[in-house]
């Protein structure tokens, strides 16, 4: 049986409008309560993680800030394989970028993060992606759907995945991963079993070995199902 579930927030176990999926709650303490270490991975800071591990009721693994985070419970010890420097760099740059067109980058929690940086979507990622590759800047670009993350090389969802998995005394082939968007892709492929919710885009449905028929919490429900039958047999 999978050992654990590594679950996407954002797209997953939320609807479109970011409003959390009750059945998908109800899907992770089932989960929980059968012993199953649920893990929490979203592009989001430690602080709004912990609050959502509280409230749905997981122990407090997380992968925080797209793979640059990630902590075993919550008195863990908070690992930081992200370059922030890096990404605050390469952010200056796009920020002056947009700023001679006009337009100002609206940071996401800023002070609560250790690894990356996050803005809102209020420029085309393919022009932000353009100048990364013009300048030759050393990060690369995330478009969750949500927001948009800047994150130094070598890091992602997948390579938090790996190392977290070590410190539970877990193989990344025990694990499921679920997930929605281009920053899943990696650990997708790195779980035993990767699925994107139906929502997911074309390249995250790919690196995924199932998509579900639902999108969003209703697909991340329909997956627990399938993959962990015994639980919900009644
Ligand atoms: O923080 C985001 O941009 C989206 O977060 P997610 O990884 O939980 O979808
Ligand atoms: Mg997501």
């Amino acid at each position: 049986m999978l050992k654990a579930l590594v679950t996407d927030v954002d797209g997953t176990i939320t609807d479109r409008r970011r409003r959390i999926n009750t059945a998908a709650v109800e899907a992770v303490r089932t989960l929980v309560d059968a012993g199953i270490e649920v893990v929490l991975a979203s592009g989001n800071t430690v602080c709004f993680m912990d609050g959502l591990c509280k409230m749905v009721g997981t122990d407090g693994t997380i992968i925080g800030e797209n793979g640059g985070v990630y902590r075993r419970g919550f008195s863990g010890t908070l690992r930081i394989p992200g370059d922030q420097k890096t990404c605050l760099a390469a952010f200056e740059v796009l920020n002056d970028y947009f700023a001679g067109k006009g337009v100002e980058l609206e940071l996401f929690g800023a002070q609560y993060r250790f690894a990356d940086v996050a803005f809102a979507r209020t420029i085309d990622p393919e022009e932000a992606r353009a100048v990364i590759r013009d300048r030759h800047l050393p990060v690369r670009l995330l478009d969750t759907g949500f927001a948009i993350h800047i994150q130094a090389p070598g890091v992602s969802k997948g390579t938090a995945l790996v190392e977290l998995a070590r410190e539970m005394g877990l193989s990344p082939s025990e694990m499921m991963a679920v997930g929605d968007s281009e920053n899943d892709i990696e650990m997708l492929e790195v779980a035993g079993i990767g699925v994107a919710v139906r929502n997911a885009p074309e390249q995250a449905r790919t690196a995924a070995d199932w998509v579900t028929g639902g999108a969003y919490g209703d697909g991340f429900v329909e997956a627990i199902k399938k993959y962990y039958p015994d639980l919900f047999s009644r």
